[in-house]
């Protein structure tokens, strides 16, 4: 699947101006509160017209302002779910998912409604009306919704903003399964740096308006110009490995990456072998010269450093080669000088575990 979209729109004294193309897996629209996220998912959703451009998913024309061409909402057939679930209050969770299924084509009404049951984990709660409902679970409802509609494609709007932490960390597993199961195209709006570095394949990050960069998540999420859209303390190093084994005395799971391992606490025992993100901000790594002794930190990672990139606030971010896999850590430029940091040294990255989360 390839959407491209090319398109200009003005807002009052705000001004759209973005072009990217996104493929299959999640492709998040990342931005501060008011960078424009929302008015370009508006656009693509059909709910909006732009002044000027073209959207394109798989060759198939859906905007072309030159030619005229506006194909309307109902029939792009996208799926959408936004930050409150808008069931039905008077219909069952049944019937709220019965008329997501109304809206597929009858060809294409494929008969995954069990599969998707599943998927959610939401086939106890089908005789239940929306009020007897959590937040999360009304959210998992409505994506069967749009689900059942066999839309190309499902757009979603901060779809976790409403809900507490708890809520998010119970919904984010869910909503991986979508990404890695359901082989559909999402784009998926979020200023959340935690929520984005989880899900997200490509990065399209906003900035007042216009595209500031796009890429895969993790050179995304690494590179400078992430300081648009997140402060500066969050910032840091996205990386993949896999699951290597769980402890469930100790709650803590030991993740294999390319050729390191990290320890970090994890509540519930996950497969081993499982694919797995790790998103470690800058601030929580430390550098030492020698390998530290009697330091309560379990993941000390002999690396060498690649880069350093001083910031304007007396703080310097240095990224460190840890057997092929970058880790950034942020330093004073008083330590950078104390310990002679310079590309090329030895060192070992101290990461704070309680600081990771999966
Ligand atoms: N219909 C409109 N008329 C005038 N200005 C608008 C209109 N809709 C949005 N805006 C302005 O456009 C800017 C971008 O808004 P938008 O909702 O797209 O941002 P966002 O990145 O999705 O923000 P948030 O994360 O807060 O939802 C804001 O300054 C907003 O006030």
């Amino acid at each position: 699947m390839t959407l491209l979209v090319d398109v200009r729109h003005r807002l009052g004294s705000f001004a759209v101006d973005v072009s990217f193309r996104s493929e299959s897996g999640v492709t998040a629209l990342f931005g501060r509160s008011g960078s424009g996220k929302t008015s370009v998912m508006r656009i693509i959703a059909g709910l909006d017209r732009p002044d000027d451009g073209r959207i394109e998913l798989d060759g198939d024309v859906l905007v072309d302002t030159k030619k005229r061409i506006l194909v309307p909402k109902h029939r792009r057939r996208f799926g959408y779910v936004f930050q409150e679930a808008r069931l039905f209050p008077h219909l069952s969770v049944r019937q709220n998912l019965n008329y997501g299924r109304w809206f597929a084509p009858k060809a294409e009404r494929r008969e995954n409604f069990d599969r998707i049951l599943d998927l959610l984990g939401i086939e106890h709660l089908l005789e239940r009306r929306p009020a007897k409902l959590s937040g999360g679970e009304k959210q998992r409802v409505a994506i069967g919704r749009a689900l059942l509609s066999s839309p190309r494609m499902l757009l979603m709007d901060e779809p976790l903003a409403a809900l507490d932490d708890a809520r998010k960390a119970e919904l984010l597993p869910y909503l991986e399964r979508l990404r890695d199961d359901a082989d559909i195209p999402i784009i998926y709006v979020s200023h959340s740096v935690a929520e984005v570095a989880r899900l997200a394949s490509r990065i399209v990050l906003m900035n007042n308006g216009r595209v500031e960069a796009v890429g895969e998540a993790g050179q995304i999420l690494g590179h400078p110009s992430i300081a648009v859209a997140v402060d500066r303390r969050e910032t840091g190093a996205l990386l993949e490995g896999r699951l290597h084994a769980y402890d469930s005395d100790q709650r803590l799971a030991s993740i294999m990456l390319k050729s390191a391992q990290l320890v970090v606490p994890l509540a519930e025992e996950l497969p081993t072998g499982r694919p797995v993100r790790l998103h470690i901000p800058a601030r929580d790594v430390m550098l030492a010269t020698a390998r530290p002794e009697h330091i309560s930190a379990l993941n000390i990672l002999p690396g060498t450093v690649v880069t350093l990139m001083s910031g304007t606030d007396g703080m310097c971010d240095v990224e460190v080669d840890c057997g092929g896999d970058t880790i950034q850590a942020r330093l004073t430029e008083v330590s950078v000088r104390r310990l002679d940091i310079l590309p090329g040294k030895h060192v070992f990255a101290v990461i704070k575990t309680v600081a990771l989360r999966l």
